[in-house]
C-alpha cells in the first residue's frame, strides 16, 4: 500500500487514498506505530481519503495515539492539498469530515480552508474554552518563547475540568495589532506540535473577543504563518472562518509494516 506524506505550517501527517476502503482502520496500534517517529514513518496523524457518495471525498483522521480525533484543521488543509495532488477537483472542493462538511479552495501554495461555525467562547474554571471543531483552551502568555507549554499545556489538557475527553491546549503572545504568536500541546499526540490548524483557529476568534483584534488575525507557529479570517455575529457566535496557509506534500513511500 502506497503513503504519501505531507505538512502544514509543519503540523505533518501520513496520508492514504483509501478510496478502495483497504486500509485497516480499526487497527489503533497499527496506526500508532505508523505514526511513531523512531519505529514508523513518524507523523503528528494519519489521514484516510476514503469516498463519499454526497461530496468529492471524505477525511478520515486519526490522531498520532492511533485513536480518531475530532476535526484537524492543518489536516484538513493537507488533505485538500492531496485530493488536488490525486486530480479530484480543479480550484474548489467540498469535503467531508468528522465535524460535518468543508468547502476549501487552492490558492497557489495556499490552501483556504472553511472551519465549522463556532457557537460561542466559553469560561470553564477560569480558563477560555471554545470548540472550533476540536476543543481548545486558549491563555495569553508574556514570554512564549520561553514558556513551558508542555508542562503547562499537559496539565490543563488532563486537569479534571476536561474530563473525559480532554482538551487541546494553546498558548499566545500578542506581537502587534494584527498578529498572534501561537504555541500548542495537542492532545492525541501529547506534545507540542509545531502548529495546530483548529488551534490557532480558537485563538484568533479569542484575540478578535477579549482583545479587539480586527479580522483577519495573523497568526506565526514555529512551523510557519497562517491567517483566520471570520465574521463575529451579534449573539457570541463566529460564522465564515477560514483558516489559510500552505501545505505541502513531502514524499511518498510504499508500507512494509
Ligand atoms: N493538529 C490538529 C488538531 C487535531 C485535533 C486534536 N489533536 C484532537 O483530536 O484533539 C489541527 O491542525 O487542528
Amino acid at each position: 500500500m502506497n503513503f504519501f506524506k505531507y505538512q502544514g505550517t509543519g503540523n505533518d501527517f501520513i496520508l492514504i487514498d483509501d478510496r478502495d476502503g483497504q486500509f485497516p482502520a480499526t487497527d489503533q496500534a497499527y496506526v500508532e506505530r505508523l505514526c511513531h517517529r523512531r519505529f514508523g514513518i513518524g507523523a503528528d496523524g494519519l489521514i484516510l481519503l476514503q469516498n463519499d457518495p454526497d461530496y468529492d471525498f471524505k477525511m478520515v483522521y486519526f490522531n498520532a495515539d492511533g485513536a480518531e480525533g475530532s476535526m484537524c484543521g492543518n489536516g484538513g488543509r493537507c488533505i485538500v492539498r492531496f485530493a488536488h495532488d490525486l486530480g479530484l477537483f480543479e480550484r474548489e472542493t467540498r469535503f467531508l469530515a468528522v465535524d460535518g462538511e468543508h468547502t476549501a479552495v487552492v490558492l497557489g501554495d495556499d490552501i483556504s480552508l472553511k472551519m465549522t461555525n463556532v457557537t460561542g467562547i466559553g469560561d470553564r474554571d477560569g480558563l477560555t474554552f471554545l470548540n472550533t471543531g476540536s476543543p481548545h483552551v486558549v491563555q495569553f502568555i508574556d514570554d512564549l518563547e520561553s514558556f513551558d507549554v508542555v508542562a503547562e499545556g499537559r496539565a490543563i489538557r488532563y486537569s479534571s475540568t476536561f474530563q473525559p475527553g480532554g482538551t487541546n491546549a494553546n498558548f499566545a503572545q500578542v506581537i502587534d495589532d494584527h498578529t498572534v504568536f501561537v504555541r500548542t500541546y495537542e492532545r492525541g499526540v501529547e506534545d507540542e506540535t509545531y502548529s495546530c490548524g483548529t488551534g490557532v483557529t480558537a485563538v484568533a476568534l479569542v484575540a478578535h473577543q477579549q482583545l479587539t483584534m480586527p479580522d483577519p488575525v495573523s497568526i506565526q507557529t514555529i512551523g510557519g504563518n497562517l491567517r483566520v479570517s471570520f465574521s463575529p455575529e451579534s449573539d457570541g457566535r463566529f460564522t465564515a472562518i477560514h483558516l489559510i496557509g500552505p501545505a505541502k506534500r513531502v514524499y511518498e513511500g510504499v508500507l512494509t509494516i
